[in-house]
């Protein structure tokens, strides 16, 4: 069954299937036969695919750790391919390396800082108002939350980049949230045209290349606008924080025009994707459990009430609510997988992985390992209470947004969404799924990101 894993060193290279076709050929989620795997292998396990090198799958916190900590300069950065490549990799957030990389990553770091601590807060909470709108306008009717999330969520990145919100039913930032939709689902690492680039100019990949363009020239016309407007002493948003970084006009320059969207794409898509993704795991959960429902209710009945607005500082004195958002990321990691290309021989786990290999770091298998976690399938979040369940614990292998210097950013932000979001509609609404369909089965759709069925909610006034 196992490839021969014999070598000189250590326990040679890691264990795995000999045919792919094992890997390739099972339509179910990526997350479960990798995790399944997993357990079969052992947490560090590999396989080949034709014209493609070794990759290998780190599927714990011991071994995630192992490589992206104890030996990260072997894992700088996400597997490329020829068609990134093509398109150009300097100065992109997701794969320049070494100097550059920490410039970029400290350039969207202090923006997000700035942006934070600033009008962030506000803003989002001004748009939980406009979500509780939304939903007060249907009346107790099923909605059908995927876009209003989507949406609410997009407005977010939208004011950190373009500095705007758009209305709902605004075809402007509909049309841009499906492009990048679309762009995470096709830019999948197995898709061929990552390794035949010449592909992307030809009709069967017509549909990626009208999305890659219309997000261009959606982010390029917003920059030009901003620079027609961009006052230095008064950043309104990331796009002018960049434009206020070029200093010439030479392409070898980091920061420059040629290169300002994607960036701006980078940010965007990195954070308004999997903070849409969590948000509807959350609210599906909330109805799932209608008794943690109450639970989040009566925290806000005591820390909030009914006359004021929630605060981001609630989330403080609210345990069991911040163990709820915990746990819905920790159960449905929305990002299951991070990936990074090995830049030298080096031993994980006792195991060769040669210089050239590609990693895939399964952060999903790590949030249900079973050494770590008691009854990891089911929804508990009292895992992150205390006894007395007066604060949250903080566990160190949980790793749902990755580890190193490519872990994610936008902490603080996603908690700061789901926390406001979720305590405003609770705090008007009582949420439960819509009588007329069945009830989703909360399994999640794995592609990029592990994304919940759709399904339609009635929320009650209170
Ligand atoms: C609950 C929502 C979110 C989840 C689960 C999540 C998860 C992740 C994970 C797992 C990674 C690292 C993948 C790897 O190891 O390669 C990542 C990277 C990243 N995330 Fe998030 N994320 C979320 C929300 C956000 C938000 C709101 C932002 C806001 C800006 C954001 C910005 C980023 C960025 C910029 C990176 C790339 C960092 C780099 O390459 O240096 N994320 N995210």
């Amino acid at each position: 069954m196992g490839q021969s894993s014999s070598s000189q060193n250590g326990k040679g290279i890691p264990p795995g299937p000999w045919n792919p076709f094992v890997v390739l050929g099972i339509p179910r989620s990526p997350a479960e036969i990798l995790t399944d795997m997993s357990r079969y292998y052992g947490p560090v396990f590999s396989f080949r695919m034709i014209g493609a090198p070794l990759t290998v799958v780190l599927n714990n916190y011991e071994v995630i750790r192992e490589a992206l900590i104890d030996n990260s300069d072997a894992f700088p950065t996400r597997v490329t391919s020829p068609l990134r490549h093509s398109w150009g990799i300097k100065g992109r957030l997701f794969y320049s390396l070494g100097e550059d990389q920490k410039i970029i990553r400290k350039f969207v770091l202090d923006g997000l800082k700035h942006f934070q601590e600033g009008i962030l807060f506000q803003k989002v909470s001004e748009e939980a108002r406009h979500l509780c709108n939304a939903f007060d306008k249907q009346n107790g009717e099923g909605i059908e939350t995927t876009h209003l999330l989507t949406l609410a969520s997009g407005n977010i990145m939208s004011i950190l980049n373009f500095g705007k919100r758009y209305d709902y039913n605004d075809e402007t930032i509909i049309k841009l949230m499906e492009h990048l939709d679309y762009l995470f689902l096709a830019l999948k690492p197995g898709n061929p045209v990552q390794q035949f680039p010449w592909l992307y100019d030809t009709f069967l990949y017509r549909k990626l290349k009208e999305s890659q363009e219309y997000v261009k020239h959606f982010i390029q016309e917003e920059i030009k606008s901003h620079r027609a407007t961009l006052d230095p002493a008064n950043p309104r948003d990331f796009i002018d924080m960049y434009l206020m970084r070029i200093e010439g006009n030479d392409p070898d320059d980091l920061f420059n025009d040629e290169r300002a969207w994607f960036t701006i794409k980078d940010v965007f898509s990195a954070s308004s994707n999997p903070s849409a993704a969590a948000l509807q795991w959350m609210i599906a959960l909330v109805c799932r459990h209608q008794e943690m429902q109450e639970k989040i209710y009566e925290e806000i009945q005591t820390v909030i009430g009914n006359e004021r607005l929630p605060a981001f500082s609630d989330l403080q004195k609210m345990p069991f609510t911040h163990a709820f958002m915990m746990e819905v990321i920790r159960y449905r990691s929305v990002a299951p997988f991070g990936t990074r290309e090995v830049f030298r021989d080096v031993v994980i786990d006792g195991y060769n992985i040669p210089k050239g290999s590609r990693v895939f770091l399964n952060y999903w298998a790590a949030e249900r390992d079973p050494e770590k976690w008691d009854n990891p399938e089911e929804f508990i979040p009292e895992r992150f209470l205390n006894a007395d369940g007066t604060d949250v614990i903080k566990k160190k292998f949980n790793i749902p947004l990755g580890i190193g210097h490519r872990d994610c950013m936008g902490q603080t932000l996603a908690n700061m969404e789901m926390f406001l979001f979720g305590t405003n509609l609770i705090q008007k609404f009582h949420l439960k799924f819509s009588p007329d369909e069945p009830e989703p089965p909360l399994v999640g759709i794995c592609g990029t990101l592990v994304v919940c069925e759709k399904f339609k909610l009635c929320a009650i006034r209170r």
